[in-house]
């Protein structure tokens, strides 16, 4: 099957991002989708820029409605922002029968209603998973993942500008302004970054989910909002001494009543984890009646964490461009004609650092055997602590425990080390090994 084609409306910091992302991860993107996604054509007013970007063999023109008008192009991918221009682009490739996906959420916050419907008279998919948390799966998670629940409240650090200054306020003290042009030097802020700095951006991000939460249009007009303008520094000192974080919340939640749509600056008790979400990073928080409280963390902002959000809205609508409804939902997300033979390996070809605790004998030269062992397996060592016999068997105590830490290393390596240091007549127990996972 020939891949299908895709026209990219606005190719700056997320639309690079984009292409980038589906250029190098493209064969195992194909694996995923059942079929190729090319983008073969681009428009932006700054072509030279564009051009540069996307090299040969890509059309690249200034005027987009040259992109929709392209009877090839199956997807249009809107990443040019704002209700202006974006809204009638959107409202024209839909009209011309071509699926959508956008980034951008002032716009469908506001105008998705109309949006929405359109798309539906003409039976194309408009797909956002980039408009809400960048690159955190949390439209999926609310659409399909948690569709069994009643969705009670949510509530997110969707705005990565906002707990970027505040991170930086409070841990380097440093001032707004600063910060604020850091964030627009990494491509975090908006183009107009009043958006984030005063909690519209994430009033439209809330707005969405709100809408896929509840089951009720988008209704941006009815969000209370407020930004972190009027915060001072002390604030964020008081907070923290009574045991809270402050944080720029997007909440939703179901009450008797009605709704609550709501974002303002919010102190959260500094145990929560969400309260120790730092930096350009999202978190939302989904309570449903069944699941009960989940929580999804990620990069919410910059080029290819947003990209992957992009294209995963690509795939699912290529996956929907077959018959085949095997084909919509591969078992095991590879389509199975696409599954691979590639070898999971055996422990011993596992390469991680460890923890050792070895029991040895409180006496010269027991160090440099065990040290002697490691050096000699090419086994490098990161830390080593050695305890006081006192405090390992009490008072004249003749043993004594080393504790090592080392860099990483191969498994089949750490265990003839390991043999090696256990035949030692000085080490007086069984070696415990616990293998180290930074996680980062
Ligand atoms: N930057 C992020 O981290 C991020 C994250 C999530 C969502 N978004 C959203 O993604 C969208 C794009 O954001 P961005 O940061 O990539 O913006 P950007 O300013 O970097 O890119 C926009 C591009 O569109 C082009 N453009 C403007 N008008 C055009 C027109 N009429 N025709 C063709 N091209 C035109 C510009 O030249 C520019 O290259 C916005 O809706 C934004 O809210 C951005
Ligand atoms: N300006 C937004 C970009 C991601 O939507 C932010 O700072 O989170
Ligand atoms: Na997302």
């Amino acid at each position: 099957m020939k891949p299908i084609q895709v026209g990219l409306l606005g190719i700056g910091t997320v639309g690079s991002g984009t292409f980038n992302v589906l250029k190098r991860n493209q064969e195992e993107i194909t694996r995923r989708a059942g079929r190729g996604i090319e983008i073969t054509m681009v428009a932006d007013l700054d072509v030279a820029r564009a051009k540069a970007v996307v090299g040969e063999g890509v059309q690249v023109v200034n005027d987009a409605a040259a992109v929709i008008a392209n009877p090839d192009i199956d997807i249009i991918i809107e990443l040019i922002g704002g209700y202006g221009i974006a809204k009638k682009l959107v409202l024209d490739a839909i009209a011309a029968g071509k699926h959508v996906v956008t980034a951008n959420k002032a716009l469908l916050a506001v105008h998705g209603t109309e949006i929405f419907a359109a798309a539906s008279a003409k039976g194309v998919v408009v797909a956002f998973e980039a408009a809400v948390a960048g690159g955190i799966p949390i439209i999926k998670a609310l659409r399909e993942g948690l569709t069994a629940n009643r969705i009670q409240w949510l509530a997110g650090i969707i705005n990565g500008t906002t707990n970027f200054i505040l991170s930086e306020m409070r841990d380097k003290g440093l001032d707004f302004d600063v910060v604020l042009k850091e964030a627009q030097r990494l491509g975090y802020a908006e183009a107009d970054p009043t958006f984030d700095i005063e909690g519209v951006d994430a009033a439209h991000k809330v707005t969405l989910m709100s809408a896929i939460a509840y089951g009720i249009p988008v209704q941006f007009d009815k969000a209370y909002v407020e930004g972190i303008t009027k915060l001072g520094a002390a604030d964020i000192k008081y907070a923290e001494q009574l045991g809270y974080r402050i944080k720029l919340l997007g909440i939703t939640k179901r009450t008797a009543k009605g709704i609550e749509l709501r974002v303002h600056p919010s102190l959260v008790p500094a145990k929560r984890l969400i309260a120790n979400v730092e930096g350009a990073m999202n978190a939302v928080v989904v309570n449903g009646d069944a699941v009960g409280t989940t929580l999804y963390y990620g990069k919410g902002a910059g080029s290819e964490p947003t990209a992957s959000a992009v294209i995963a809205d690509l795939v699912d609508i290529t996956r929907l461009h077959t018959a085949d409804p095997q084909h919509r939902v591969p078992h095991l997300a590879f389509q199975p004609s696409a599954i691979s033979n590639e070898v999971v390996l055996p422990m011993s070809e596992v390469v991680t650092s460890y923890y050792l605790r070895l029991r040895v004998a409180d006496e010269a030269g027991v160090l440099a055997q065990v040290t002697g062992i490691l050096a000699g397996a090419g086994i490098s060592i990161d830390a080593v602590l050695q305890r006081e016999a006192d405090e390992v068997g009490g008072e004249g105590s003749t043993q004594t425990d080393l504790i090592i830490l080392t860099h990483d290393t191969r498994e089949g390596t750490m265990n003839d080390a390991m043999a090696q240091m256990q035949a030692l007549p000085t080490v007086l127990a069984p070696i415990t090994r616990i293998r180290k996972e930074e996680l980062a």
